[in-house]
This record gives structure tokens, sequence and C-alpha cells, in this order.
């Protein structure tokens, strides 16, 4: 495990965040946890123990029937953990609860229903528009009017640590050729990423106004949307990201409330051209969270993406996603597309980075243009806290495998 996700700093009684754990005794049960420094609450336990009136979303195997309870039950939830972890008078009965981190197997907290990934990052549009479309303009006519997306594969959603295999797949014919390179991935590449969890559902044919963000959107995660830069290159004309990226996509275990972010919210980047009505933030509270990520390959430090940078919000995401009526369920991710700030040691993906493996990045064990079998990646982050604390979002990483025989 990285050394920032043990420290119990960043894990204190304003973060609690929510995952699933199994004990490595038990390695079929599901429990609700609750992390507190490098311990893990069993909350159903929790619950029954204290009497409360939450003891069965609780004791569910996943977060769906949290999720789905809503706002009130939310904000009650998290008011009663504060208790039950803060309140000395409660420490007899919880201290039991609680156990070591080391001692779990942290599991998928949730179902995903519909996974969906934007593009909002105007640095990272500009870097891909300029890589893959050179001689044209660097951002789309529509890329200020609406915030991008796609629908991906939501059953390819995995928690941290499970492996990914590099894929398989078509790329671009060799120059002379007519028929197309087949094989293993030589382009796999990471896309740092925030994802948003989505608790209460939405009305079909009710849009989903920006104010209304908190009313759906329990917590935000860490999410790894992995990509095979010569599969999506060659597929991607004129439908988008197929198969490219509809291998694997990693999650943190840790789903970190909004509810513990409130020191978080910053203004957006300026809007330089108005948005439709439906979009405009102008006059909304600030929209823009102030998420400070960092990218390590095999524990080496490679980026430091600032998600305060994005240009849309996961409000405006949300608004966008559902004005064509479509609504939301509980369990949808919708993903932020890759962080990138405008500094080059700010970038989201290799592809960026190493300028699509022009200019390869210097590893303690070799470089890199893009990943090499073995190769463990890891996203961590840090948010500000109440009293200039700061709450750790925990990790997502995932491990390279070769491509099965
Ligand atoms: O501009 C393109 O052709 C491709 C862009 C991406 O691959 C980025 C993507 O998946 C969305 C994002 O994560 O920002
Ligand atoms: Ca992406
Ligand atoms: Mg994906």
């Amino acid at each position: 495990m990285g050394t920032m996700s043990s420290d119990s700093a960043l894990f204190g009684i304003d973060n609690l965040p929510y995952g699933v754990f199994s004990p490595r005794d038990a390695p079929d049960e599901r429990r609700v946890g609750v992390r507190l420094g490098d311990r893990v609450l069993d909350a159903g336990a929790a619950a029954r123990a204290l009497g409360s009136p939450h003891a069965d979303p609780l004791s569910a195997p996943s977060l769906d029937a949290l999720l789905a309870a809503g706002r009130p039950v939310w904000r009650a939830v998290r008011a009663e953990l504060r208790s039950w972890l803060g309140d000395p008078a409660h420490r007899e009965r919880v201290a039991p609860l609680l156990r070591p981190l080391d001692t779990v197997t942290l599991r998928l907290p949730f179902t995903v229903a519909d996974y969906v990934d934007f593009y909002s990052s105007e640095h990272h549009a500009r870097n891909v528009g300029e890589i893959f479309r050179p001689g044209g303009a660097a951002l789309t006519p529509n890329w200020k009017h609406l915030p991008i997306g796609y629908h991906g594969r939501a059953g390819s959603v995995r928690v941290s640590g499970s492996p990914v295999p590099r894929p398989l797949g078509q790329r671009r014919p060799a120059e002379g050729s007519a028929t197309p390179g087949f094989g293993p991935t030589q382009r796999l590449d990471i896309e740092a990423e925030v994802g948003f969890v989505v608790g209460t559902g939405s009305t079909p044919g009710r849009p989903v106004p920006l104010s209304a963000l908190r009313e759906h959107v329990f917590g935000v995660c860490l999410l790894n949307d992995w990509s095979a830069r010569d599969i999506q290159a060659w597929e991607y004309v004129p439908l988008g990201p197929f198969l490219g990226k509809s291998f694997a996509t990693s999650i943190s275990a840790w789903i970190t409330p909004l509810d513990a972010l409130d020191a978080a919210w910053t203004a957006p980047p300026p809007r330089d051209v108005p948005p439709l009505p439906y979009l405009d933030d102008a006059s909304a509270p600030p929209g823009a969270l102030d998420l400070r990520l960092t990218v390590l390959i095999n524990d080496h430090p490679v980026a430091h993406p600032p998600f305060a940078t994005m240009y849309w919000t996961a409000a405006q995401q949300l608004a966008h996603l559902t004005i064509n009526g479509a609504h939301l369920r509980t369990g949808d991710l919708f993903a932020s597309g890759t962080v990138s700030g405008a500094a080059p040691e700010e970038r989201g993906c290799l592809l960026e980075l190493t300028w699509n493996g022009e200019r390869p990045l210097r590893l303690p064990d070799g470089e890199r243009a893009f990943l090499a079998d073995g190769d463990r990646v890891t996203l961590t982050a840090w948010a500000p806290g109440p009293g200039g604390q700061r709450i750790g979002l925990g990790e997502v990483s995932g491990t390279v495998e070769p491509t099965p025989a």
C-alpha cells in the first residue's frame, strides 16, 4: 500500500469514506465499512449495537441500499458515525468493531448501473486534439457548448487492486498494408479521473438542474480509465471510444461522501463562451472541487493533475446527461474525463505526458512511452478539509498483466 493512504491524518473524523470489505477469514461475506485512519468500522455491526434506525442499509452487502436511501439518510448516518467514532461515551462498544485495514479485503462497493465518461479538461482536450488531429482545430466546435461524453461499459468497472490484462485488438494498418494490425495493444495508457457516484435516481423525462447535484450525487471516487491508444485511434471514427476503453475501468475502494468535501468547493475556470441556460453556472455556488491528484507508476510520481482546473463541473455534466430526458439510477457512475492541468507535469495520461510516445518518461526502472507488463499504476488524491486538514481520497491502483494466452 502507498504511504499516503496509510497516513491516518488523511482519514480523520471529518472524512469517513464508505467502502465494502470482507474479513480475511470470511472472504464470502460483504460488509459496509467506514474508514477511520488505518482501521475500518463494521458499520452494520455498529448500527445494530447502538440501536441506529439505519441499521438495515448499513447491514447490507453493498452500498446500494444506502445510496438509494437519499440525502436526508446520508446526512443522518454521517452524523451518527461522527458521534459513534468521536464521542468517548461510545468508545467501549465501538472499539471492538474497528478492524485494522490489513485484516480485510476491499470489494467493489456498489453495483455500477450506467457508466459515462466525460471529456471535460480543456487542457487535455487541446493536447489530445493536437496529437490525434494534427493540423485541425485543437478543440472541436461543440467543446465549449456542452460537456462531451460517451457511454462506457459498466460491467468492466473494477475495484482498486484488480489486475488489468493487456487488451487485444485491431490497430491501424501499417504503411502500405490493406490489413489492420492485430495483437496485444502496444499503447496501453491510463487516464487519471474523478468518478461521481449517483445515489438518488431521477424521473424519466425530467432533466436534473445544476442546483440539484447534491440531491443526487452521494460521493466521489478516484477512477482510472485504462485506454488502449492504438485500438482507440483506429476504431473511434465516427462513433467514439469502444473497445479501446471498455476492457477495464478501475475505481478506488473508498467513496468519499460529498458531505466530507464542503471545504473543497472552488470556482471553475472562467467561461469564455457563455453556455446555454441549462449549463450556465455564472450565478451558481462555486461548482469546481479542489482535489489534488498524483499519478504514480511503480510508486514513482509522474504527474500531479489539479481537478479544480476542469472546465465543465459535475453539476454541468449531470445537467447535460439528463437534458434529453434520460434519467439517473442508483449506482450510475459518471467520470470527469482525464484531469490535466496547464503545466506539463499536471497531465493525467501518458498520451500527453510522453506526447504520444515521442518523449518517453524516465523512471528509475527505465523509460516508458506507454505501460509495460508488470507496471503498477496508482492514483491518489487529497482535498482541503476543515481547519487546514487534508481529506484523503484513498487510491486506485492496478497492475498490468500480459495478455492471457
Ligand atoms: O479526442 C479524442 O479523440 C480522444 C479523447 C480521449 O481519449 C479522452 C477520453 O476518453 C475522455 C477523457 O477521459 O477525457
Ligand atoms: Ca476517459
Ligand atoms: Mg473505461
